[in-house]
């Protein structure tokens, strides 16, 4: 075939159909900070996947958006620690959720959830708010993604570099030293674990519409309602 036979035969292919952006929303608490720098990573990480774009909401700002969560392919929560527990304020926020999404029909079903804490000690039980996080997911039938990483830091060659170092898989967990601002903790790694549950999600969230919308086209071209 000819360069122009070629060009003519392009110029006739239907445009690439462009695809809208897969949402991911990160909806967090943090009282001094600590936990909005994990959410920030998380963001950071969602970014990294090309066509994934993500919303950063605090809890209070989010009570006022549910329509962009409810449009969201993914929503990932956060909340420090406090008392063993997600904070007051994001436990408000998940309250909220009752009315504003549940009652108007599930409006979560089906999408991807993940989460991640922070506190102050290593482990500061901060198993039980990932938990919390979980069943919360659990409630609006949504899909949970947790963390795929290898045992870390517990060897002798491991240390508080290392990802995951403080071996969480339901979520991303970090530690913030008491002492120190949140322009100095949580550390690096805590940071680079929950950037790295953040393009875990994106990941995840992008096959799953993806894999969807193959489906829908294929049930449709088929005609049978998908
Ligand atoms: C009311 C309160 C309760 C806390 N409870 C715990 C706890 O149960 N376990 C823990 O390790 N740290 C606990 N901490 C410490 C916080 O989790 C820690 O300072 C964290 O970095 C705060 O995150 P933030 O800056 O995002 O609010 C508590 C702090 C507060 C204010």
């Amino acid at each position: 075939m000819a360069d122009r036979d070629v060009i003519n035969a392009l110029a006739l292919e239907p445009p690439p159909a462009i695809s809208p952006p897969t949402r991911v929303a990160i909806v967090y608490h943090s009282g001094y900070g600590h936990t909005g720098r994990q959410a920030e990573a998380i963001k950071t990480g969602v970014e990294e996947i090309g066509g994934v774009k993500a919303l950063l909401l605090t809890e209070a700002e989010a009570q006022q958006r549910w329509d962009d969560l409810n449009t969201a392919h993914a929503i990932i929560f956060g909340a420090p620690t406090y008392v063993g527990a997600a904070s007051a304020s994001f436990k408000a926020f998940q309250e909220a959720s009752s009315n504003a999404v549940m009652a108007r029909g599930y409006l979560w079903k089906d999408k991807i959830a993940a989460g991640f804490t922070n506190s102050g000690t290593q482990s500061g039980d901060k198993l039980s708010t990932l938990i919390q996080l979980v069943l919360f997911a659990a409630q609006h039938g949504m899909h949970w993604v947790g963390l795929d990483l290898p045992p870390a830091n517990c060897s002798s060659s491991g240390s508080d570099d290392d990802l995951n170092r403080l071996g969480f898989w339901l979520g991303a967990g970090a530690q913030s030293n008491t002492d120190e601002g949140p322009d100095l903790a949580p550390p690096k790694s805590d940071l680079a674990t929950a950037r790295y549950l953040g393009r875990r999600v994106a990941k995840t969230t992008l096959q799953l519409v993806r894999g969807r919308d193959a489906m829908d086209a294929r049930a449709s071209s088929c005609g049978i309602q998908p």
